[in-house]
């Protein structure tokens, strides 16, 4: 957890700075314009008070019924305004939460932020939290805290106004010395409660760490719960219950424990906070004993001073009551803020890309790092013609997969440059991406739409990769992840290359869960349909060699480039079934 600093409260600001900021501060004026009209009501109610039980007391019963009718006339003024402002500041959160969520998504989905955040250096727990609950969490606590302190601080001026003037001075000896104390009721509320927030900062501090672990746990506990609903196959295949029972298990521990530190801070919060509460009414009897003693304390007087005393009291000690709250919203800052530096923190560029407008790829000075510094391979300076088939190859770990990230511009770690035409690039990794919840036709256009090629295209490239048993699903919105087995997934990611026909073509062993039948097939496929592609490809399975004619042979002294002979390349058509 980073330290608690006054910057975690830079996260709000951005939205009152943005294009949105006047309607936002029109918004907020008229919500803060209600609350003084709000606390107004609540002045003429403690007139009315006085009023009513001086009358009511001196047995003018008239007097009593006469200002009946105001109440009603005040007590319906002050819920409509209550009503307004309430509605005003949903209507603001709910902006202020979606400009947020906008913002912090386009970053999010920019600039490969969503892998650098589960893959790179600086790491930021369950991003998923934060841009769905935190943000919510953020606005409606601040506005809520926020919009509740402005309303403390009026109600506090004018019933301060009011303590004031009721109070009078209070006067009296001490040591042979004449003490005028003006105002002595307000003071007295005001001491108390500073030296009440003071004795609460000091023991229900620690709240805020505790709330702050207690989030990234409860997040971690669903995000377990997530992996389970993804890899339930798997973990089935494995009998893999008890594993994951021990895994929860581990987050309850983390959950209970942190729990107990939340439990044991809360409690001394509200041990404060009540403990001030209920002792506060005492505090005014002993102030008002001077009033009585000097026969000056009406029961209507009595009646406006306790009411303003009450007003003054809560008001004062907003920050007591919402102690905890204002601990959770600046622990969800701290999330909020730790977002946005991890977001922020410069990518590691050892390895620059440039577009050639060309289908060749330009391979400079390459050395493959790991993060920590130490070297995977080097690879001479090298030039894959436009329409050349390379295959890359060495040991598990070498780092192919490593080359095709630096290549698609997601590990920067090492030195030199790699060019090619990246705007009609596609990469194919093993495991391709099948969005749920869509159309088929959204799935193999992806990332583009599906309005991008017209049925025809479809169905012929379903029927090139023998998917041709889904044409009829075309338009079927549904989990597709779930419906297709990882070989067809590998046959709709070859049909997906087939639609937008790229000029050079990465593939990270992406037909490994293909029979070599299959295997073969698409690459038939692929050679044929795409003849000018330069195609690169990491592959294991030797029946692949013969779809290329150079090879990169990986190994930790460096590179081996070398043809593959002619009597290997060869191809041949073969059939697959859905
Ligand atoms: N994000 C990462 N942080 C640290 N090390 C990493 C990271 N990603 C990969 N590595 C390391 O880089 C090395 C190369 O990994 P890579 O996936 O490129 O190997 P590979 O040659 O494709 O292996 P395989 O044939 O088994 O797929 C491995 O030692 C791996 O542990």
């Amino acid at each position: 957890m980073p330290p608690h600093s006054l910057s975690d409260w830079k996260v709000i600001l951005p939205y009152w700075l943005s294009e949105e900021k006047w309607r936002a501060f029109a918004m907020l004026g008229g919500i803060i314009g209600l609350s003084f009209l709000y606390v107004r009501t609540a002045v003429w109610f403690g007139k009315w008070n006085q009023s009513f039980f001086d009358a009511m007391f001196a047995f003018r019963a008239q007097d009593c019924l006469s200002l009946l009718p105001s109440y009603l006339l005040m007590a319906a003024l002050s819920s409509a305004i209550y009503v307004f402002q309430v509605y005003l500041t949903q209507v603001l959160s709910m902006r202020w939460r979606l400009w947020n969520t906008r913002i912090y998504l386009r970053q999010y989905l920019s600039n490969e932020t969503y892998y650098r955040l589960e893959h790179g250096q600086e790491q930021a727990d369950n991003p998923d939290q934060r841009i769905a609950d935190d943000l919510s969490q953020m606005t409606i606590w601040t506005l809520k805290l926020g919009l509740d302190a402005i309303q403390a601080v009026t109600t506090l001026i004018s019933f301060s106004i009011v303590l004031w003037d009721i109070g009078g001075t209070l006067s009296f000896s001490w040591h042979g010395h004449a003490i005028h104390i003006p105002g002595y009721l307000f003071l007295g509320t005001v001491l108390a409660t500073l030296f009440t927030s003071l004795v609460l900062e000091r023991f229900g501090g620690p709240l805020v760490g505790a709330n702050y672990r207690q989030q990234h746990y409860d997040a971690d506990l669903r995000a377990g719960l997530m992996d389970v609903r993804r890899n339930s196959e798997q973990i089935a295949f494995y009998g893999g219950e008890e594993a994951e029972n021990l895994r929860f298990s581990r987050y309850l521990a983390h959950i209970a424990t942190n729990w107990r530190s939340v439990v044991t801070y809360t409690w001394r919060a509200n041990f404060i906070t009540n403990f001030f509460h209920e002792t506060a009414s005492c505090l005014l009897w002993v102030m008002l004993i001077p009033k009585l003693l000097a026969h000056t304390l009406t029961v209507g007087l009595y009646s406006r001073t306790n009411a303003a005393f009450m007003q003054a009291r809560n008001s004062l000690q907003w920050f007591i009551d919402n102690y905890t709250d204002l601990a959770t919203l600046r622990s969800i800052l701290q999330r909020l803020n730790e977002f946005e530096r991890v977001v922020a923190h410069p990518f590691e560029k050892g390895i620059t890309r440039h577009t050639l407008s060309s289908g060749d790829v330009q391979i400079e000075n390459l050395i493959l790092k790991r993060p920590d510094g130490s070297v995977l391979t080097t690879l001479p300076n090298l030039t894959l013609h436009a329409g050349e088939r390379w295959m890359i190859s060495g040991p598990s770990g070498i780092g192919k997969s490593t080359l095709l990230r630096a290549l698609a511009g997601l590990w920067g770690y090492g030195s030199g440059t790699l060019s090619f035409d990246t705007k009609h690039a596609m990469f194919v990794p093993q495991r391709p991406y099948v969005p749920d919840g869509t159309s088929l036709r959204q799935v193999l256009s992806y990332p583009t739409t599906p309005d991008h090629y017209d049925t025809q295209a479809y169905e012929s490239v379903l029927k090139s990769v023998n998917l041709a048993c889904y044409i009829s699903r075309l338009d079927d919105v549904a989990d597709w992840s779930q419906i297709f087995s990882p070989g067809e997934e590998q046959r709709l990611a070859i049909a997906r290359v087939l639609l937008f026909r790229p000029r050079v073509v990465f593939l990270d062993e992406a037909t490994s869960a293909l029979d070599e039948e299959n295997e073969t097939l698409l690459y038939s496929v692929l050679t044929t349909h795409l003849p000018q592609a330069t195609l690169v490809s990491v592959a294991h399975h030797a029946n692949l060699r013969r779809f290329h004619q150079h090879e990169i042979l990986l190994s930790p002294k460096g590179a081996l480039i070398q043809p593959i002979s002619e009597t290997e390349a060869a191809s041949g058509s073969t059939t697959a079934s859905c």
